[in-house]
């Protein structure tokens, strides 16, 4: 094993700044991991020195700066428990006011009112299995339950001159859009019924809605609702791939909108003129509608698109396998981009930051299943060790963007294997279908058709390939060493499912009947045992590194020490990292670098 040159704790410590926003000063509001959490920052200008306004030890989840006023609303929540309570943030004196209190509660940010006088948010205070609409003033210390949600996740996408618009998600591609007038209580159903997923919900200047949807598609584009009749409108159709995202904004039409093309983003800018998106011109030959694609942004993952209130700036994150999360700033007149946070890489040379290769290998229908592959440098014919990374959700989707412990681990001389194996999202609704229930197991054997097709590559070491993944991807690493105990070296399971039966039992109950569509029914018992590793650890022969977070509201903990306890009583080297004061994910800087020294030892040990 190569030495390492750096430290894994120097490659997590590198900072992300996401999630921007732009206050009517035009100030840009973010979230930066600098102080090891996600606080709010901000910056005036480009490349200026920001400036630290929170400074939690817990993380900050969202920030969303009003439309009339120079102050944020952000969320935070304790021991990364997802039960976020809201504050608001004067930008001018920083005062810093509690909005809720309700630490049971889960609260789901929704949006601003126009004016800028209330905002609107979904919580399960009335019902822990339900989420209801509540509405409060800015300056109220109690919110005004406005709406009662049915058993479920029920959250907001937008709130507009019309009304505010719901979301109810039955599942990952199944939801509902509701419009809700918060002064009356009028409620009423502005999707068709069908199974169809929606998302990036904005009233236009018109007071149209204009959404990234999959109606009548098997790709995601832009569509517009006509709120009288339903009816739905394709105004930018997203082809063979999904449109991502947009930005809009009211009064000006200005549009900025990214497709996801094999995992990259695409992005556009143009205006909705009558309705249709007018794409910029090009600026060398006037009334020439310009190349817009991806502008002159780096080539990357874009996300976060969001209008500052001028309607002339548009703000971004983009993050590539050699450059941290960051944020951009778009002239959506001319569509020339700048950049104005630059987290850096700890003097780790951005050379040494290794690109990906997309690949697509074949598995045991046919079908052909697309892949990211990064050798390390200087890979060294027959004697790598591979990860194979397996991301979570299922409906989630593996792309280039910049994971320090990926490049981590590629300077310490692992190729990395990520397939988007079938059921991920970003390819199409079908192809997301194709594990739902009763296929669970054939996603299990794409994974066995990527180690064949890593068995065949020149310099893969076979004897050393590592089953390694997140949540849903937990899951598919104990189901990968489970039914092909053979094929693998060591193990790393962070906040898997080893049980679905316990899993749906003892998941959030808003979540429930959400996962049951994914996983099956507690009803059908017999399925869920016969897609469960739990009742196959018998088979486990390989050694496993399992990690969770005591307050974890998704995937409970038990299931981490469940498996754990099965493998450890067959003698098979198991090694368990629960931290009390985290959940779903690992939030703390501290926690992190703790997880993965301990997890590369682990591996330096056993691969
Ligand atoms: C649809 S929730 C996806 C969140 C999570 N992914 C990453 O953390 C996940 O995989 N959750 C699974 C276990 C689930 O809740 O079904």
């Amino acid at each position: 094993m190569s030495e390492p040159r750096y430290s894994v704790a120097r490659y997590l410590s590198i900072d992300s700044t996401e999630s921007p926003t732009i206050s009517v000063d035009g100030d840009l509001v973010f979230l930066s991991d600098t102080t090891g959490t996600p606080q709010v920052w901000s910056l005036d200008a480009p490349g200026a020195y920001p400036s630290q306004l929170t400074a939690y030890d817990e993380r900050i989840s969202f920030v969303s700066a009003s439309p009339t006023r120079p102050e944020v609303i952000f969320g935070m929540d304790e021991g990364s428990n997802e039960h976020d309570q809201l504050f608001r943030y004067d930008l001018h004196d920083g005062a810093e006011i509690p909005l809720t209190d309700d630490l049971s509660s889960i609260h789901l940010w929704g949006g601003w009112s126009p004016d800028g006088d209330r905002f609107a948010f979904t919580a399960n205070r009335r019902q822990s299995d339900t989420f209801d609409v509540y509405v409060q003033g800015r300056n109220d210390a109690k919110a005004t339950l406005v709406h009662e949600g049915e058993s479920g996740f029920l959250s907001i996408e937008t709130w507009g001159e019309p009304g505010i618009v719901l979301s109810k998600a039955h599942a990952s591609f199944d939801y509902d859009l509701f419009l809700l007038k918060p002064e009356t209580g009028e409620h009423r159903r502005l999707s068709d019924g069908t199974e169809t997923r929606y998302g990036n919900v904005r009233f236009g200047f018109d007071d149209r809605l204009y959404c990234v949807t999959n109606h009548d598609s098997d790709t995601a584009g832009i569509a517009r609702i006509d709120l009288e009749d339903g009816t739905h409108e394709t105004i930018q159709a997203g082809g063979d791939w999904n449109v991502e995202g947009f930005a809009l904004h009211g009064e000006t039409g200005r549009i900025v909108w990214s497709r996801n093309v094999d995992g990259y983003s695409e992005v556009h800018a143009g205006r909705l003129v009558d309705g249709e998106i007018e794409p910029l011109e090009d600026p060398a030959d006037p009334g020439d509608p310009s190349d817009s694609d991806n502008l002159d942004l780096p080539k990357g993952v874009a996300y976060d698109l969001t209008f500052g209130p001028d309607g002339q700036q548009c703000t971004l994150s983009l993050s590539r396998s050699d450059d941290p999360r960051s944020v951009f700033v778009l002239d959506a007149e001319t569509g020339e981009s700048e950049r104005w946070t630059n987290p850096g890489t700890l003097g780790v040379p951005k050379e040494s930051l290794l690109e990906p290769e997309t690949i697509r290998y074949e598995t045991f229908d046919r079908r052909e299943i697309p892949a990211y592959w990064t050798l390390p440098e200087n890979a060294s014919p027959g004697d790598t060790p591979v990860i194979v990374d397996i991301h979570g959700g299922p409906e989630h989707q593996r792309r280039p963007w910049f994971f320090p412990t990926k490049q981590y681990f590629l300077q310490q001389g692992y190729a990395i294997f990520e397939p988007n194996v079938r059921g991920s999202s970003g390819y199409g609704t079908e192809y997301t279908h194709l594990d739902d229930v009763e296929k669970r197991m054939d996603s299990v054997a794409d994974i066995e058709s990527a180690v064949e097709w890593l068995h065949d590559h020149e310099a893969v070491d076979s004897d050393r390939i590592v089953a390694y993944g997140r949540s849903y991807g937990g899951f598919m690493v104990l189901a990968a060493i489970t039914e092909y105990p053979d094929l693998w070296a060591a193990a790393v399971d962070f906040v898997g499912i080893a049980d679905f039966k316990t899993f749906l039992e003892n998941t959030g109950e808003w979540r429930r009947s959400h996962r049951a569509q994914e996983y099956g029914s507690l009803d059908d018992p017999e399925l869920l045992e016969r897609i469960s590793p739990i009742h196959k650890a018998d088979r486990i022969s390989c050694p496993l590194f399992i990690q969770h977070g005591a307050n974890d509201p998704r995937v409970p903990v038990g299931e981490a020490e469940q498996i754990a306890e099965k493998v450890r009583e067959r003698g098979v080297p198991v090694e368990i990292c629960i931290f009390d004061d985290e959940g779903h994910h690992t939030t703390s800087r501290e926690n992190l670098i703790e997880e993965f020294e301990r997890i590369g030892k682990f591996l330096e040990t056993h691969v």
